[in-house]
């Protein structure tokens, strides 16, 4: 094993933080274009924060080695708002929450939940129909609600196409907050204190008690026998009627923390891959033709089933292709809970180390023409032979995302159903900009006009 792996002296360190405070994205590629893909910044005397950018580096953290790492420090200001759900929480709690949720996010449980997602889309695409043609609207902000829709209707059994434009609020107010927080150095001691000392933390707190008050109306319903066209259990009864090894209930602030973490995680992600890539098709007419052309032969008009989702090859690429450049989740990160060798450099216990699938998802050592918006690269046979682990959006191993299996058919759905019946073009002279917050959601709003395609 080698000493220390490359990396800036410790005296560097105030000029890297400053800039990756302003642009965690730039701050990255500078710090690897010096240094590698391997990166070790001196955070205090004898605290490092890696940066690993392979993919074998991310399947040594995230799956070889797994058990030796925990959920990054960074991750403790979202507990604030989002309690400790299954994105936060750790050890005993997250083992025994992710045992007990795990089953309904299998393959065949989510394509249950097809139905109810086509008819989210349909419902959003009804609304655009009433619109006159050429109307402009924020991809980003439609999309959004398009998936709370979703995550309402098949989750939680609960109509929140209501609360779409005050969620959409609360979640970026939150966004930010996080951000702003994890930026705070006083984070790394005690997030209440950074939370609190914060300036404009009082409007953090009131976009939360919007997601809670949404959250208990929804859990009041439900007690109350108020359902909304449920055909089998959801999420909700899952964490209702669970009982632990010793019988007792799971308790009201842990359902709460669990149901807001699927909340936020189960709708913004999706939207965000969804607003990229209605603006990743509106820059490649060809791409795009091609997607009309795929889906309409394979669907003729109808929307798609299971068995039709190996048939829609392009449509999954492209949606790929988004998630390379534009990974929702951008960042993933762990802390050592005991000390590790990867790739040959060390790593302490107590390091942080990052593997950002933004990076991964670039290396040009691994992506022939990283930056090119090109979704042949995932066609099977361009894709044949890459590591595993060279693309990540969903991150890996046992932490890797629960929803998963649910994204994909919500994101292949909404592509394709929107494809049918419509075209979206960015407004000329707008390009957006990604904002760096928990997720690379665009900086503002991502102006498109919707065009009938008959
Ligand atoms: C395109 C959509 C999505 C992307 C790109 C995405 C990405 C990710 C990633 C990278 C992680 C791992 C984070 C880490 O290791 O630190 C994660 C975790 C998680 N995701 Fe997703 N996600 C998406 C959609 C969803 C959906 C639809 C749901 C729920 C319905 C969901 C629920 C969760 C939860 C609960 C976790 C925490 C899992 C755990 O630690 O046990 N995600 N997601």
């Amino acid at each position: 094993m080698r000493a220390r792996a490359p990396g800036p002296r410790p005296h560097r360190m105030p000029g890297l933080l400053r800039l990756a405070v302003s642009d965690p994205i730039r701050s990255m590629y500078q710090t690897v274009s010096r240094y590698g893909d391997v990166v070790r910044l001196p955070l205090a005397p004898g605290r490092g924060i890696h940066l690993f950018c392979r993919p074998e580096h991310v399947e040594h953290v995230l799956v070889d080695r797994e058990q030796r790492y925990g959920k990054a420090f960074t991750y403790r200001p979202l507990r604030e708002w989002i309690g400790l759900g299954l994105i936060t929480s750790d050890g005993e709690l997250w083992e025994t929450q992710r045992r007990l949720i795990q089953p309904l996010f299998s393959h065949r449980q989510v394509e249950n939940l097809r139905p109810l997602m086509v008819a989210a889309v349909d419902r959003m695409l009804t609304e655009w129909d009433s619109r006159p043609d050429g109307t402009v609207v924020d991809a980003t902000g439609v999309m959004s609600g398009l998936t709370l829709d979703i995550v309402g209707a098949s989750l939680f059994g609960a109509d929140l196409t209501g609360d779409r434009d005050s969620v959409y609020d609360a979640v970026e107010t939150l966004q930010d907050a996080v951000t702003k927080v994890i930026k705070n150095p006083l984070t790394w001691v005690s997030p209440r204190a950074a939370r609190r000392v914060s300036p404009g933390f009082r409007q953090w707190d009131r976009a939360k008690d919007t997601i809670d008050q949404v959250v208990a109306r929804v859990i009041a319903d439900r007690r109350a026998g108020r359902g909304h066209g449920r055909e089998r259990p959801d999420l909700l009864d899952a964490l209702l009627e669970a009982r632990y090894e010793d019988g007792s209930a799971i308790s009201p602030g842990q359902l709460r923390d669990e149901i807001v973490t699927f909340f936020m995680a189960g709708h913004e992600t999706s939207a965000t891959c969804l607003a990229w890539t209605l603006y990743l098709l509106s820059t490649a007419p060809e791409v795009r033709e091609r997607l009309e052309e795929e889906v309409d032969s394979v669907l003729a008009g109808r929307p798609p089933t299971q068995e039709d989702t190996d048939k829609l090859v392009w449509t999954r690429a492209v949606l790929h292709e988004a998630m390379r450049l534009y990974p929702p989740v951008w960042t993933v990160e762990r802390d050592a809970a005991a000390d590790d060798e990867v790739g040959g450099w060390p790593v302490r216990e107590g390091d942080t180390v990052i593997v950002p699938p933004y990076l991964v998802h670039r290396h040009p050592g691994v992506w022939e023409s990283p930056e090119a918006f090109d979704p042949s690269r995932f066609l099977p046979d361009r894709a044949a032979g890459r590591h595993r682990h060279a693309f990540i959006p969903f991150g890996g191993g046992k932490r890797g995302c629960i929803g998963n299996a649910f994204a994909m058919i919500e994101v292949v759905l909404a592509l394709v159903m929107v494809t049918q019946r419509y075209r979206l073009d960015l407004l000329p002279g707008f390009e957006p900009v990604p904002k760096v917050t928990v997720t690379l959601r665009p900086l503002h709003e991502m102006a498109m006009t919707l065009r009938r395609r008959d």
